[in-house]
């Protein structure tokens, strides 16, 4: 295992009577140092770094193409990046796969699925891949279609699923083993309100209880009303980072910062002129 880069080196002989050692740092959540990848010579990510502090509720935010599917897609280990580095809770990802895939839950963006499986036998199924066992797995997957509102679904089968229905299926797999650390790539999308509530509940439980999630979405107010962290991605680039208040500054909302962080135009006066006008 690659040791994370902000962990203090080891001292394995210390000298009598010497002074308490203060604790080691708690290491962050999720550490990002020098991430890249690029698709056919084009840049999608450029070396980015970031620490995502335990028990954060961390927003990941950016344009279209701003790299935050491709970035999620390394820290899960589900991409080889080009370069750089990757630590869950201190385990590098991709010296260690199995340890640090143990410590997370992950809702990739494109969800393939087992389509001839049911609901609760998708997740009877994955939890056995994961270890645990049958009647934790059995109880479980119960509650977690009981809260996510797909009772009813459990027994048909996953490739009947509405993309919204296959979006709860995947966070259920996703928590099943109760990771400290989550990451989803727009969680909420294609989710109808009542159950996008739930989601949002569920998560925030999680994070009271110590653990971390982080979330790519296009929705600000959903990152300014439920995140307590935010990272603004921009042509693969980290551009803003840290608490939300930080980097919400004076802005009136995230929604506004984000706008100008970004560099995003107003519609000036004179173009789409011929979507309000009247005549043909
Ligand atoms: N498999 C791939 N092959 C080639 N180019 C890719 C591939 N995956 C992503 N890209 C490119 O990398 C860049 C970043 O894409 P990515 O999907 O990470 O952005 P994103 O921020 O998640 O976008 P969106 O908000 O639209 O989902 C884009 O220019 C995209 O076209």
């Amino acid at each position: 295992m690659t040791e994370y880069a902000g962990a203090p080196g080891p001292t394995p002989h210390p000298p009598p009577q010497a002074a308490p050692q203060k604790a080691a740092p708690t290491p962050p959540a999720l550490a990002i140092r020098g991430l890249g990848k690029a698709f056919g010579g084009r840049v999608a990510v450029n070396g980015i770094n970031l620490d995502v502090p335990a028990g954060s509720f961390y927003g990941l935010v950016g344009p279209n193409g701003a790299g935050k599917t491709t970035t999620l897609s390394m820290v899960t280990g589900l991409l080889r990046p080009d370069q750089g580095q990757v630590w869950v809770h201190g385990v590098d990802v991709w010296a260690d796969p199995v340890a640090a895939k143990k410590a997370i839950g992950v809702l990739p963006d494109g969800l393939r699925l087992f389509e001839r499986l049911s609901g609760a036998e998708l997740l009877s199924y994955l939890g056995r891949l994961r270890g645990i066992p049958t009647e934790v797995v059995t109880q479980r997957s119960g509650e977690l279609l009981d809260v996510l509102d797909l009772t009813g679904a459990g027994d048909k089968l996953v490739a009947d699923y509405s993309t919204g229905m296959r979006k709860k299926i995947t966070l259920a797999a996703a928590l099943l083993h109760s990771p400290p650390l989550l990451l989803l790539d727009e969680p909420l999308e294609a989710v109808d309100p009542v159950s996008a509530r739930i989601i949002r509940e569920v998560l925030h439980s999680y994070v009271r209880g110590g653990r971390t999630v982080v979330l790519s979405s296009h929705v600000m107010d959903l990152v300014e009303d439920n995140c307590t962290h935010v990272a603004v991605l921009n042509e693969g680039n980290i551009v803003a980072a840290g608490p939300l208040a930080q980097v919400r500054g004076d802005a009136a909302s995230l929604d506004d910062a984000f706008f100008h962080i970004v560099g995003g135009r107003d519609i000036a006066e004179g173009g789409l002129e011929w979507l309000r006008s009247s005549q043909d």
